[in-house]
């Protein structure tokens, strides 16, 4: 058996971690016995990231991802699980869906979960007896591919999940709210005016409500707010916040233009540091990235006709990692919101925690190997990213289930090389 030694571990602890042949962490000690497969002194080992919020775009939009090249992105940032979203083309919202879908995710590097997803054609019987990972994001405003639903049709759905004890996702937005004056406005921030802070504050308000009545487990996906935030917590719901909303606002946007528009949009500068908050201290349950692709050419439009989203899977962990270095977060915050809530949430007790008996899905990084984001490095087909010139620690190996399946041969480019086995549907596992 294989043995990492002389890890840090999130908590501080050092120790060495034993992987079993079989994939799972064998043991978790010192002075183990085994193969060493590295010596991690002075290292942080921590679990792969479980990133519960991807639009690896296939089956319909192959051109802007794929799911080899989304999955290798997620593999060299540290992400170990992903979990594609449903709005992809045929929309994940019934069974023949679905099944297109997990032949695609064959090409997965890493493991994946995948989500399905309602509109009025959606068929739940075949849905739900399909491996899904939870249902969602239920879209209560239009994003990208259209797939806002009504109020009544969302507690049906709700109903439905809740009786297949399935997790439902958010998208909250409430467009009755969004402030349509801005539309009169063509500079970069006219996103942020016209979808508010209000918009996405009321529809948490109502997707938490239909939540407690049927006593549902809702979680809000790319929550942008402090407001948004308190109220799903207060109604305990979980909350998920996106990469992009902790370390960009609206004053970024003059240089982002559309390659800032996403939904929720960005949000003032009071407001991010306030998510920011909520996130280093525990309020906030997970970190997701909502990766969401979009070509140059697609991005290079007016604000108004660019589509919405930007990617990010494979700069969340090395972000949050450069954070922890700085001591504005701790490395246990950044294990429990990248990994430990995140299997907690979606129930999945073979993941997301160095223990014996979980899969060995690890990521090994050198903190003292901090490096500047450069689109020209990253691994998805996406040629561009919003955190252009920040800086974050990235992995020198992740590791699926005992394999490794990324190592970086030069941390400072993060020139480096894949393998491994292709990952499996976490719910078949
Ligand atoms: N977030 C976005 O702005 N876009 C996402 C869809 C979504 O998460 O709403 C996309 O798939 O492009
Ligand atoms: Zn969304
Ligand atoms: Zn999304």
């Amino acid at each position: 058996m294989r043995v990492i030694r002389n890890a840090t571990l999130a908590d501080g602890r050092v120790r060495d971690v034993r992987i079993g042949d079989d994939g799972h962490i064998d043991a978790v000690g010192t002075d183990l016995a085994g193969e060493t497969l590295r010596d991690a002194t002075g290292k942080r080992l921590l679990p792969g990231m479980i990133d519960a919020h991807v639009h690896f775009r296939q089956p319909g939009y192959g051109h802007k991802e794929t799911w080899a090249s989304g999955s290798r992105s997620a593999a060299a940032g540290g992400v170990t699980t992903v979990v594609d979203q449903p709005n992809t083309d045929p929309p994940t919202v019934d069974g023949a869906a679905f099944d297109e879908k997990a032949t695609l995710a064959r090409d997965s590097l890493v493991d994946f979960g995948i989500n399905g997803g309602v509109t009025g054609d959606w068929d739940p019987e075949a849905l739900f007896d399909r491996p899904l990972f939870a249902l969602g994001e239920v879209f209560l405003a239009d994003s990208t591919g259209d797939m806002g639903i009504d109020p009544e049709l969302f507690e049906r759905a709700v109903r439905r999940a809740t009786e297949e004890e399935v997790v439902v996702t958010v998208h909250a937005e409430d467009a009755s709210y969004f402030d349509e004056s801005a539309r009169e406005r063509d500079d970069p921030e006219a996103w942020s005016a016209y979808r508010t802070a209000k918009a996405e504050a009321v529809a948490v308000a109502q997707a938490v409500e239909v939540g407690e009545d049927v006593g549902a487990s809702i979680h809000i996906a790319h929550a942008s707010t402090p407001e948004g935030i308190d109220q799903a917590n207060a109604a305990g719901a979980t909350t998920e916040v996106s990469p992009h909303h902790l370390f960009l606002s609206r004053e970024d946007q003059p240089d982002l233009g559309t390659f800032g528009r996403m939904n929720p949009p960005l949000r003032s500068e009071e407001r991010r540091l306030a998510v920011f908050d909520r996130v280093a201290d525990g309020t906030v349950d997970i970190v997701a990235t909502d990766h969401a692709p979009h070509t140059r050419e697609e991005k290079d439009a007016g604000i108004w006709d660019a589509p919405s989203g930007v990617p990010g899977v494979e700069t969340a962990l090395p972000l949050l990692l450069a954070e922890a270095e700085r001591g504005r977060l701790s490395y246990e915050r950044v294990r429990d919101l990248t990994a430990a809530n995140v299997a907690d949430i979606f129930s999945l007790p073979r993941k997301g925690r160095i223990e014996a008996g979980r899969d060995a899905d690890l990521v090994l990084v050198d903190p003292s190997a901090e490096r500047e984001i450069r689109a020209s490095d990253l691994h998805t087909n996406c040629d561009w990213t919003p955190f252009e010139g920040m800086t974050g620690i990235f992995p020198e190996l992740s590791m699926v289930r005992g394999s490794v399946v990324w190592e970086s041969d030069d941390p400072e480019r993060g020139v480096g090389r894949f393998f491994g086995e292709q990952g499996k549907n976490v719910r078949d596992l």
